[in-house]
């Protein structure tokens, strides 16, 4: 489903973690547009539960918007008409919006109002707001286990059938439900989104999906040429162990994929004695799905609290600074899959006995449950804005359809390929800096190193490399906080 994929072959998107919709507006203008990025992934935008822990204990938790009352665009982003204006000044720069879609579920149990105002009870299975009914959920005819919840990941008509958590689950077999999905969906098309990020798809069957994805309208000829179709990744959280694959959702579009980031974060760390020369032959020979199919990421917003796959072993986050620019680096260089940069906010992490006790924080606000205007660099990361990360974004754009040639390894941790004759990378995870004459593999000329510089050409802010007329440079690789050359035209 969908092959729109942004264009001018850029095709780097990335996930603007509980942002406001005024302040992914302003950054697609300011900054998106500007450095590369085409796609924006958003949090769900449609009305969510709002959770109280009580005595300020898991008040207000990330995972809130996961849980829909209703598909009315007022959540803690911001409301329709924000919502609209996002889209909009967003499209109109060529940043295109990717929705977060959760249509497997509604809220878990209990009763309460909605971030729109919409009443809710989990309790009765009733939710005015679109409206749903005790029928149009799962239940014992479906779910075969005694308290209704999937207790067992083997079992795949527990994982379809039942709930996640006690989330009240969706039957997606009548066509009233399918209905309501394809309604929510094709208002989002309508205003200019441009594809969706289909939430929990495991919990879902393939050709329900299908079907719903099969009622979708085509994209909004204001922005999209006639004929498109939403361009759609099905999250489908795969390592391997169980019996729904990813690869079982590959007719509906496109699937995340979890064994990127998690062997990624392995061999950056040195898990198991990993090198980094091992990164050869990234990519399917690794036992991960086709590039065309995947949707990539160094971490999402669930792993990078330390759930799923490989726990806080594993996984790399902002918190593993060096690391992490590593991971980006690579992936962003490396010709293999769509990539999502994840964004992130800041939050006091404290890992007790492997489990973060805080890994529930919502995103910053003011009063308490107030997400606050983004500001960069203080309580939100942006990640994406990250000088190593964005410079290679145009990195990966100038190289968009060359493979890799003239791969260098040192036998063990240092590495350097280029990119046909127009990009050229060195990373070094050694614990001493690397000092090299690399074939890079492009034109004679003055470069700058984009991952010290803003420019890739001189005046440089960084280290300039000089590529003589063999296409040969003498390069220094550091092994600190930064231990990445890139060069691109
Ligand atoms: O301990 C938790 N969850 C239990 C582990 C099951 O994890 C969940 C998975 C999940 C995990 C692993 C799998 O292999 C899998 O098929 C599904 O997907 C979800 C999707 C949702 O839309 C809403 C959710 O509450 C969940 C969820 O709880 C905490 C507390 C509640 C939310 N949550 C969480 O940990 C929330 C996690 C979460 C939320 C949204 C996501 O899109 C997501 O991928 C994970
Ligand atoms: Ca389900």
């Amino acid at each position: 489903h969908g092959n729109y994929y942004c264009k001018d072959g850029k095709d780097v998107m990335v996930h603007l973690f509980e942002w406001r919709w005024d302040d992914i507006a302003n950054e697609c203008e300011n900054y998106l547009s500007k450095n590369g990025y085409c796609g924006v992934q958003i949090s769900p935008p449609n009305e969510h539960r709002i959770i109280i822990g009580g005595d300020g204990y898991k008040d207000y938790p990330w995972y809130q918007r996961y849980q829909p009352v209703s598909y009315k665009l007022i959540s803690r982003s911001g409301n329709e008409e924000q919502f609209r204006n996002m889209v909009k000044r967003c499209n109109d720069v060529g940043v295109y919006i990717y929705a977060d879609a959760v249509i497997n579920h509604m809220t878990a149990g209990g009763i309460g109002v909605g971030s729109g105002g919409s009443n809710w009870n989990g309790d009765n299975q009733d939710f005015p707001g679109v409206p749903y009914s005790d029928w149009d959920f799962h239940g014992r005819n479906e779910c075969p286990t005694e308290d209704l919840n999937i207790h067992d990941y083997n079992n795949p008509q527990q994982v379809r059938f039942c709930r996640l958590l006690g989330l009240r689950d969706l039957k997606h077999s009548k066509d009233y439900v399918q209905e309501k999905i394809a309604e929510y969906l094709n208002n989002l098309i309508s205003i200019g989104v441009a594809g969706f990020r289909i939430d929990a798809s495991k919990h879902m069957e393939v050709s329900r999906i299908g079907e719903i994805l099969g009622r979708l309208r085509n994209l909004n000829t204001e922005w999209f040429p006639a004929g498109t179709k939403a361009f759609v990744f099905q999250e489908v959280i795969d390592m391997g162990s169980e019996p729904i694959k990813a690869e079982h959702y590959f007719p509906n579009g496109r699937v995340t994929e979890f064994k990127h980031c998690k062997e990624l974060g392995d061999v950056i760390r040195k898990n198991n004695g990993q090198k980094l020369r091992y990164l050869r032959n990234w990519g399917p020979e690794w036992n991960m799905m086709p590039g065309m199919d995947a949707i990539i990421f160094t971490d999402n917003h669930d792993n990078q609290r330390g759930h799923g796959a490989g726990g806080f072993g594993s996984i790399l986050t902002f918190f593993e600074d060096r690391q992490y620019k590593i991971a980006n680096s690579f992936m962003l260089a490396w010709p293999y899959g769509y990539i999502k940069i994840m964004s992130s906010y800041r939050w006091n992490r404290q890992i007790v006995d492997g489990q973060d006790r805080n890994d529930w924080i919502g995103p910053p606000s003011s009063p308490p449950g107030v997400t606050k205007p983004v500001e960069c660099f203080g309580e939100w990361v942006c990640e994406h804005r990250w000088r190593q990360i964005s410079n290679m974004v145009k990195f990966h754009n100038a190289a968009v359809g060359t493979s890799v040639q003239n791969w260098w390894d040192n036998g063990e941790n240092a590495i350097a390929f280029s990119r046909g004759n127009k990009a050229f990378i060195a990373i070094n995870n050694e614990n001493f800096a690397v000092e090299e004459t690399f074939q890079t593999g492009l034109p004679a000329g003055d470069y700058c190193d984009v991952i010290s510089s803003e420019n890739n050409r001189p005046p440089c802010s960084g280290k300039p490399i000089t590529v003589n007329g063999d296409g040969t440079a003498r390069v220094r690789i550091e092994n600190d906080s930064d231990p990445v050359v890139a060069l691109h035209v």
